[in-house]
């Protein structure tokens, strides 16, 4: 597992090693002690998703805020997605500053999302299938969600055309640290 650094302190792009054969090929996608040694702390993990997604679709910007805050471990199973975290850690030299990154299923790559980021990724490819851990349950009521445009962030999108957005994500609203 390689540690790829990202201009975010703690949020960290992780590349497993691969072994091919005339099979295929084996990875460990995940395995606790060395997710833990490779990022500096112990972090467990609670819950798994799994979200299929068309093209186009444009999923965030969530955080689920303390003191039920998600660390997110995100990959590409299937297709690529460009993936985004934004720091909303008041007290961080980066504060709303935003890292976006490719994963795809070619290339393995895992974000490392701590708590205290957003979230946020829009499918490039024909389609796409994303796993990921979360290290608390999903709260609804402690659910944030910022507009995925929010020109105070800026992130620029590869997008080809208007994404498509779930109706919660089409009406959030730009950041608001109150
Ligand atoms: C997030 C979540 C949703 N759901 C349900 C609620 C709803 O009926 C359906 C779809 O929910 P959403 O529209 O919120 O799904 P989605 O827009 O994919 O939400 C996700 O976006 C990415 C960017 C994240 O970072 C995640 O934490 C999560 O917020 O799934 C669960 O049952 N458990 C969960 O943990």
């Amino acid at each position: 597992m390689r540690l790829i650094d990202t201009p975010l302190p703690g949020l960290a792009l992780l590349e497993p090693t691969v072994f091919h054969d005339e099979r295929g090929s084996f990875c460990e996608s995940y395995q606790q002690s060395t997710f833990d040694a490779v990022i500096g702390r112990t972090v467990t993990f609670v819950q798994d998703n799994q979200v299929s997604s068309v093209e186009g679709v444009l999923r965030g910007l969530h955080e689920q805020q303390a003191p039920r805050a998600q660390g997110k471990l995100v990959r590409a199973v299937q297709g690529e997605v460009f993936d985004v975290a934004v720091d909303l850690r008041e007290s961080s030299p980066t504060f709303l500053q935003w890292a976006g990154v490719t994963l795809s299923a070619a290339n393995r790559r895992q974000l490392w999302i701590p708590e205290g980021f957003a979230h946020g990724y829009l499918v490039l490819s024909a389609g796409a299938e994303v796993l990921y851990k979360t290290t608390d349950t999903w709260c609804p009521a402690l659910e944030r969600t910022i507009a995925w445009n929010d020109p105070r962030i800026g992130i620029r999108w590869p997008l080809a055309r208007e994404p498509i957005l779930s109706e919660k994500d089409r009406l959030a609203l730009p950041f608001d640290p109150r």
